[in-house]
């Protein structure tokens, strides 16, 4: 019998390749207006959103990944940014208050991190960074189940994805631990994906 579950993790490890691929080049070639403004400010339900959240989970973006510290400034100033923090490559990824002026780390995962030092916090809403999505909240990641860990163990948190709108894709090839998305932010729209805003 042909196991199903090594062919979807394949099927997904092909999709992130493209992915991948597809969100560097987008991301490399947009023209500078483009780059000003995408993803400069949080349209107006977002805001409304984000306003009312004490924590909210963000990410210091690494390659192709959209900026979003900078339309964030007015949560960051007053004390409410968290980001990822990974103790090492073992460890469950947690969220960390992050101030500007505080440092950034190379973490274990080569991606930028708080220090040690930063405090722990758990957001009640969290904007992920992703590799690609569809309409129905689907979603796909880096790969290493870090997010999906850690949405499982923190199901009441708000889950917005960040991504290009070229990272869209008909339906993500969907396994039992994937944890549906409540909405995607991208530089054209927010799409909301659940029931829960
Ligand atoms: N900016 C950012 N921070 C993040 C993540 C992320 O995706 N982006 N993470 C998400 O989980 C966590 C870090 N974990 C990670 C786990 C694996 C890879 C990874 O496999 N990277 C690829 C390179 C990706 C590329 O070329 O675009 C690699 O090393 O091969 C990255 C981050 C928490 N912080
Ligand atoms: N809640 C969980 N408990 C245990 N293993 C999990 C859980 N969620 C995901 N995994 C495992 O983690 C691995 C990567 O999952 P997946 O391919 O969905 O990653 P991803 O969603 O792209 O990554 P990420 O969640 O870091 O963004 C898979 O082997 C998956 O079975």
């Amino acid at each position: 019998m042909p196991d199903l579950s090594a062919d979807l993790a394949q099927q997904k490890q092909k999709l992130r390749e493209k992915l991948r691929f597809r969100r560097r080049h987008f991301a490399a070639n947009l023209d500078e207006m483009t780059r000003r403004i995408a993803f400069r400010a949080p349209p107006a339900p977002l805001a409304g959103i984000l306003n009312a959240h004490n924590s909210i989970g963000a990410y210091a973006a690494c390659g192709g990944e959209p900026d979003i510290l900078p339309m964030l400034a007015l949560w960051t100033d007053e004390g409410r940014i968290a980001l990822p923090h990974h103790a090492d490559r073992i460890d469950t990824m947690t969220f960390r208050h992050w101030q500007s002026g505080d440092a950034l780390v190379k973490g274990p995962w080569s991606t930028s991190q708080p220090t040690d030092t930063n405090e722990s916090t758990s957001p009640g809403l969290i904007l992920c960074p992703l590799v690609g999505f569809d309409r129905h909240g689907g979603r796909i990641g880096q790969g290493g189940g870090h997010y999906d860990r850690y949405f499982a163990a923190h199901p009441a948190a708000l889950r917005i994805g960040i991504a290009w709108s070229v990272q869209e894709v008909d339906t993500v090839p969907s396994e039992s631990t994937d944890i549906a998305l409540d909405a995607v932010l991208t530089e054209q729209e927010l799409i909301i994906t659940g029931d829960r805003l």
